[in-house]
């Protein structure tokens, strides 16, 4: 009886726990990337007495390559070489097709009911599976990498309930941007968000993923929705475990918000805090530098799907850079061959590798002093994508597809056939 996250840690430990507990669990799997391996494989040395030098599980301990690849500075390409060698002595295979947290639901490693714990904070992202995944500090990685297990505070849960059908031109992101406003950046500070409600449930797996991605943005441990037909069909051909299809029973939420979607405009999260929410009408006469399309928030195949409809036959406004980057290589092959990459390219876009591109600033699309951008991502922050003057502004990929035509923050709705 209890929450998502309750009804998780009861299956793993075989009896009911409560909120507020603290407990020990063995994890399903371990995640790092480019970025954070080095320190997580600095704290697993440390502990070669209790691991024998060895991860606990190769199969299920993961190194992803993914935040700066190919590598862009000698620095960055000597760590990557430092990672590889660890995962070459560990036989841990290092994945580099995509950003970590596209890439581990594709390969089947996220399934309902499992545990999950990476170096990255988006590891939230895999509760659109009903998975109660969590970021952690590389240190606690590198625990998590010798042993296979982690501490977790049982956390208590905020309900977010969405009802309501979209508007035309109003997606999954403008939905999560709203509920960031209503929650706020740490409304949700060490305790889950589970996602509910009719429109929940009439969403596509990548929508699920768009908000669960962002429950970190609200301070969340973990963002959460219960598997249904829709999960097992997206896992159909991913694995073949068996997984529980756990469910809440008589949830006592902390918190409920109820947002009803059917009146939503497209929303925009304005410089430097993602709850910095407004509609996009209030924001319309913002020149924009700079447009990227892509990350672990928005760059599916959904995402680029909506993009390429608005820029069909058009072309980038002069002013206007355009960054486009499919969050996987699984993506990118779709992308290819329903003609998206050719309508992006024709419109004079730039198309990278997959990954997380010009996300946290490192590559591919940096700003100068005062250029302005506008991203799929999931964070504003100051100084994230280049200098520190420079200006982030988040909205959604038709948003972002409108914008790179006109120059300027622009309705999406303005270009809907
Ligand atoms: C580099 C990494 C530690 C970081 C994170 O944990 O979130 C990054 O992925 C981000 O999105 O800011
Ligand atoms: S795409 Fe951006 S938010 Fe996602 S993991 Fe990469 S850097 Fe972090």
């Amino acid at each position: 009886m209890g929450t998502l996250a309750e009804e998780i840690f009861s299956y793993k430990l075989g009896r009911p726990v409560e909120q507020g507990e603290t407990v020990v669990v063995e994890v399903d799997h371990v995640m790092s990337h480019d970025t954070t391996s080095p320190l997580a494989i600095q704290a697993f040395r440390k502990l070669a007495g209790v691991s024998s030098g060895r991860v606990f599980n190769a199969e299920r301990a993961h190194v992803v390559f993914d935040h700066i690849i190919p590598a862009s500075t000698v620095a960055a390409a000597t760590l990557q070489r430092d990672v590889r060698s660890f995962a070459r002595e560990q036989d841990i295979t290092i994945l580099q097709e995509g950003i970590c947290h596209q890439v581990m639901p594709e390969k089947g490693f996220v399934v309902p009911g499992a545990i999950i714990v990476g170096a990255d904070s988006h590891t939230c992202t895999y509760g659109a599976l009903g998975a109660f995944g969590t970021g952690m500090g590389s240190t606690d990685i590198g625990v998590a990498y010798a042993t296979g297990r982690s501490w977790f505070r049982v956390p208590s849960t905020i309900n977010v309930r969405l009802v309501g059908e979209l508007q035309p031109g109003v997606y999954a992101k403008d939905v999560t941007l709203e509920m960031v406003r209503q929650v706020g950046v740490d409304g949700a500070n060490y305790r889950a968000i589970e996602y509910t409600g009719d429109l929940v449930e009439r969403m596509s797996i990548s929508e699920r993923f768009t908000f669960c991605n962002m429950a970190i943005e609200m301070g969340g441990k973990a963002g959460l929705v219960a598997p249904d037909e829709t999960t097992r069909e997206w896992l159909r051909g991913r694995t073949d475990q068996e997984y529980p299809m756990l469910a809440p029973h008589n949830p006592r939420y902390e918190r409920v918000f109820e947002i009803d979607a059917s009146r939503l405009e497209p929303q925009i999260a304005c410089p430097p805090d993602v709850n910095n929410v407004v509609p996009v009408g209030q924001v319309e006469h913002v020149k924009i530098d700079q447009v990227f399309l892509g990350t672990c928030t928005n760059g599916r195949l959904d995402d680029l799907a909506i993009a390429a409809s608005i820029l069909q036959g058009r072309t980038v406004h002069p002013e206007t850079r355009m960054v486009v980057i499919p969050a996987s290589r699984e993506v990118y092959r779709e992308a290819l061959r329903l003609g998206y990459i050719d309508t992006f390219v024709q419109a004079g876009a730039s198309v990278g590798t997959p990954g997380c591109g010009p996300c946290i600033g490192r590559h591919f699309g940096v700003l100068a002093p005062g250029e302005r951008a506008l991203t799929t991502m999931n964070r504003n922050f100051t100084g994230r994508m280049g200098d520190p003057t420079a200006e982030i502004y988040l909205g959604s990929p038709a948003t972002v597809a409108a914008t790179a035509l006109t120059g300027h923050i622009t309705d999406p709705r303005e270009f809907l056939s």
